[in-house]
């Protein structure tokens, strides 16, 4: 097991006197930039990724790439503007050993990868990463010819024995848990001897603009993938054997990480524009613009990126998550602050997250005086006064983020670990006082 970054110091949220007046500039995708850098190592050719997201999540990622040979320098992209990865696909080597922290993508889409090098790949990371399900990916793998030693826990830590080749096939498979199952089995197939057919048997299947991703991704490196929502069977993905090309790409801002800022405007009845928003995207955080609006909000997405306007009025919301699960900690949050009650519906794998997200944000919410309770699969939010108080963070990123949400407007919020921030935003307490002091409202 390896020692994950614990920094349990406890940082004053800043509350806000006034209104935010921002413009803030947010990284890169965590979920592109980690689907690019296992295309990338898997094509034919080297390829271009530009403003790649740094973080920790990210910066694993390329890691364990290069542990098992792939070549990924830092550069400026072709046209000369910008930070650029440039990634050279090589042979897969092991043995290797993997440090997946606990990035959901790392640990699911790896494995599949691993199964084409040419020795053992050993997976190993923080410990929740041993409690968050792999089986799906595990038995899947098995069912397509891998050999994987796992001491039968279906879950980290554990050996790829790499045979330098999968012969792929069909399998099924059930990802109600994790939708990154389906990602991950999809992502490497091309370089399966005979691709991959996945069928997902589960009763629901969370996160599928996460699935959209992976299919847009692969078509636009040149891969041929059948699936549902194009005419496609229901519950079937079909990928074809092929090469994938190189490309020139630049990743999205991460609008799942822009959520606390567009919810800063809303809980100050402030202004906040996220520069280069994409007009098309199939990131879930784009959902923000129709939730956000709901609760009281307004926007407007133009060629220059998003403006969020707040009313200061919040209101409560009924609403299914289950396609946008990684909003929910930051939708909690602006809930708590409401003029009616919440109920967030459609997420129970979120207790098989970077934490248990519901107990956690029930425990920490109801601590500061809110009025929540957990449901089989969300939350019910109550809005009562709040007070100060710490809000612990689990080691969960989006638990921080939320808790600094609540900190705006209500005094004397500790956020305990808001280093854990690093995990898909490192820079996120800087960010966070900038927007602030630029409009002149960090309070008390
Ligand atoms: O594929 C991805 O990049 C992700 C898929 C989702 O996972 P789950 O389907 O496990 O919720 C999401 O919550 C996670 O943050 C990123
Ligand atoms: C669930 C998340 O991450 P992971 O990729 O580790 O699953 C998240 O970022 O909200």
């Amino acid at each position: 097991m390896t020692e994950s970054a614990v920094h349990p110091a406890l940082w004053p949220a800043p509350h806000a006197s006034g209104a935010v007046d921002a413009t803030v500039t947010v990284p890169g995708s965590k979920s592109v930039t980690n689907r690019a850098l296992v295309l990338a190592a898997l094509s034919c050719e080297p390829g271009w990724l530009r403003r790649p997201l740094r973080s920790r999540d990210t910066l694993l990622m390329a890691q364990a790439l290069r542990t098992m040979g792939v070549g990924i320098e830092e550069g400026i992209g072709p046209d000369g503007s910008g930070e650029a990865w440039r990634v050279i696909p090589a042979g897969l080597h092991g043995p290797a050993t993997v440090d997946v922290g606990n990035a959901g993508t790392v640990m699911r889409f790896l494995p599949p990868v691993a199964t084409l090098a040419d020795g053992p790949i050993r997976f190993d990371g923080d410990a929740r990463s041993y409690e968050r399900p792999l089986d799906g990916v595990i038995d899947a793998l098995r069912t397509l010819g891998a050999r994987i030693d796992d001491d039968a826990r279906g879950a980290l830590p554990l050996t790829v024995h790499g045979a330098g080749a999968l012969d792929g096939g069909p399998v099924e498979i059930d990802a109600s848990s994790s939708s990154q199952f389906v990602s991950a089995l999809l992502l490497s197939a091309p370089r399966f001897n005979q691709g991959v057919e996945v069928r997902h048997t589960g009763s629901v299947l969370p996160s599928m603009p996460h699935i959209r991703m992976t299919v847009d991704m692969l078509r636009s490196v040149g891969a041929q993938v059948d699936e549902p929502e194009t005419g496609g069977e229901p519950n079937v993905w079909r990928v074809a054997h092929s090469a994938l090309l190189g490309r020139d790409l630049t990743v999205e801002p991460d609008l799942s990480n822009a959520q606390p800022f567009l919810a800063a405007a809303l809980v100050t009845g402030g202004r906040v524009t996220v520069p280069d928003w994409p007009l098309r995207t199939t990131q879930p955080g784009d959902a923000l613009r129709e939730i956000f609006t709901e609760m009281g909000g307004s926007c407007e997405l133009t060629e220059r990126g998003l403006t969020f306007t707040g009313t200061g009025r919040i209101h409560g919301i009924d609403v299914d998550l289950g396609e946008v699960g990684e909003l929910t900690p930051g939708i909690a949050a602006v809930a708590a602050l409401a003029d009616s009650p919440s109920t967030l519906r459609g997420v129970a794998h979120l207790r098989l997250h970077e934490t248990d997200r519901l107990a956690a944000l029930t425990k920490e919410i109801n601590e500061l005086g809110g009025d929540v309770t957990e449901t089989a699969d969300g939350l019910h939010i109550r809005p009562r006064p709040l007070h100060g108080g710490t809000f612990h963070t689990y080691e969960d990123h989006r638990m921080a983020t939320a808790g600094s949400v609540i900190g705006l407007a209500v005094p004397g919020v500790e956020i305990e670990n808001v280093g854990t921030t690093a995990k898909t935003l490192p820079d996120f307490p800087q960010m966070w006082t900038a927007m602030l002091a630029s409009t002149g409202t960090a309070g008390a």
